[in-house]
């Protein structure tokens, strides 16, 4: 067989038996067209999170055409919703339900900067100016029963969360009802916070963001299947990068926390501002190997194929490649 020396072409091959398209960063950006720029660099700055490159660049090439091709995603959801509107004739009279998109991929991977920086360019465009984000550590059982059902060393696996109620709370909002609750989770106190709730009121978009929003849903106590989270998504994003890389931001931005929410006298890991930076980071390591690491490898990256973008990062944070699901 002949073989050719061209990687676009051999990538167009490989890309005809897969349901992605693959595009390089360079390739990507340019997909922006004219989109403009809505963001200025403190704007970025204020909403990274510890340890994530972004900048103005990065929003440009990477942030830019995400944002347009989310709108015309929302765009034709509207169009199709005028056709079943038709169809449904009498009854057919349902005014918009939020679009929703799940954001998914490891701890300490950025997809809290993600989903931050999706909710300000989504909200910018006159379409769609109200865009809620939720995460969902909200919907983790608290310590107490954590420990109770001994699990505390599982926090973040599937079976930590009350998925019943995650599932519930966006099926909920999806269905357009006009105000939805969430319990909410604290990173200081490293629990849910007694009595707290977030509160969504119909949005145009809901960004749910998470490290399993895309999980199956697990079978009923009666055998089964029930309606899962990702059943409701209208889009999804998987953040994705090599397990080494993810691993090395996470002891960097643990030590970064060291100088700065761990100080803090209510801080859940205040214990490790108080011993030697190399006790702390065992600590750290014992916490990705036993818990991050495994839930990362069995239960996160098994999910990235049911994406419908995956943005796949370089050793610097920055996204190198993408992939789309081909409609
Ligand atoms: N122990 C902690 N104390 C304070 N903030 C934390 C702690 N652990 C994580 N965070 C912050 O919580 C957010 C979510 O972190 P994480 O779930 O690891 O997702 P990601 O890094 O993909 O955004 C990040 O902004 C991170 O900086
Ligand atoms: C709170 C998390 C489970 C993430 O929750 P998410 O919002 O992704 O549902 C995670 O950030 C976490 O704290 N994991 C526990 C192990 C650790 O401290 O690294």
């Amino acid at each position: 067989m002949p073989t050719t020396a061209d990687p676009s072409q051999q990538r167009r091959r490989a890309g005809d038996s897969s349901p992605f398209v693959d595009l390089t960063r360079t390739e990507w950006s340019a997909l922006r067209e004219n989109t403009p720029l809505p963001l200025t660099a403190e704007e970025v700055e204020r909403l990274r999170g510890l340890g994530d490159v972004i900048d103005l660049d990065e929003v440009r090439d990477v942030y830019l055409p995400l944002s347009r091709l989310l709108n015309l995603y929302v765009g034709a959801t509207g169009q199709l919703r005028g056709a079943l509107n038709t169809f449904l004739g009498e009854k057919g009279a349902q005014r918009g339900t939020p679009f929703v998109i799940g954001v998914a991929g490891s701890v300490a991977v950025g997809k809290s900067t993600t989903a931050r920086l999706l909710r300000e360019l989504l909200a910018r465009w006159p379409e769609h100016p109200r865009v809620e984000l939720v995460t969902t550590d909200g919907f983790l059982l608290p310590n107490a029963e954590l420990q109770r059902r001994g699990l505390m060393s599982r926090k973040g696996f599937p079976e930590s969360y009350d998925r019943r109620a995650l599932t519930r709370f966006v099926a909920d909002v999806k269905a357009g009802k006009a105000e939805v609750s969430a319990p909410v989770y604290s990173h200081l106190i490293y629990d849910i916070v007694p009595g707290e709730r977030l509160t969504v009121h119909r949005p145009d978009i809901l960004i749910i963001e998470g490290l399993n929003v895309l999980q199956p849903a697990l079978p009923g106590e009666d055998g089964r299947t029930r309606v899962g989270l990702a059943d409701f998504f209208d889009f999804s994003i998987y953040v994705d990068a090599r397990t080494d890389d993810i691993e090395r931001w996470y002891y960097d931005r643990f030590k970064k926390l060291r100088e700065t929410a761990f100080q803090d006298p209510e801080s859940y890991f205040r214990r490790y501002t108080q011993v030697s930076e190399e006790e702390a980071l065992d600590f750290a390591r014992r916490n990705w190997r036993t818990i991050n690491e495994p839930n990362l490898l069995e239960n996160v990256a098994p999910t990235r194929g049911r994406s419908n973008l995956i943005l796949r990062k370089g050793p610097d944070h920055k996204v190198q490649r993408l992939s789309l699901r081909k409609l």
